[in-house]
């Protein structure tokens, strides 16, 4: 990985807020693509320690600077975390605005992954996931970084 990708893959705090400063003066917004309850794939299963049958939240959302998507991303939230929290009513508010007030968030080892978002068809070079916990509630969020943001950040294609 080239080093100026480190920082944008490797960061463990908002990726919301580090897109709106990268992004600026261009205008950060979250585009909601899905939002439902549904079977997670099996990796995700995995990664949350759910057995794969179970229900969970998903949303995907395509994160965009000026209307052109830099990052998709899709999250899954197991149901039995989610009483209370209220995520339906998100809507095209960041999750990562809401999630990184939480005074006592934990983020677990971030994942990197070299293929391009298996539910989503726009090319980019790196993808990455991680848990984020908050009391009973935990979240995988998969982000994937695309080519427009590389163009528009003039980073390099890896
Ligand atoms: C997790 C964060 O939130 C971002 C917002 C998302 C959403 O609104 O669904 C999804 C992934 C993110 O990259 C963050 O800002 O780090």
């Amino acid at each position: 990985m080239s080093q100026a990708w480190w920082p944008w893959v490797a960061s463990r705090d908002s990726l919301t807020t580090r897109l709106t400063r990268a992004g600026a003066p261009r205008r950060f917004r979250v585009r909601l693509l899905d939002q439902r309850l549904g079977r997670p794939r099996r990796d995700e299963a995995l990664a949350l320690g759910l057995p794969p049958t179970r229900r969970a939240w998903l949303r995907e959302v395509a994160l965009c600077l000026d209307d052109r998507p830099w990052v998709v991303a899709r999250s899954v939230a197991p149901l039995h975390g989610l009483r209370g929290q209220r995520l339906e009513r998100l809507g095209e508010r960041s999750l990562g605005s809401w999630l990184f007030r939480q005074p006592d968030l934990e983020r677990g080892p971030i994942e990197v992954s070299a293929e391009p978002a298996p539910f989503h068809a726009l090319p980019g070079p790196w993808g990455r996931r991680s848990v984020l916990r908050h009391g009973r509630f935990a979240v995988l969020v998969q982000e994937f970084f695309l080519d427009a943001m590389a163009d528009d950040l003039a980073l390099p294609s890896r």
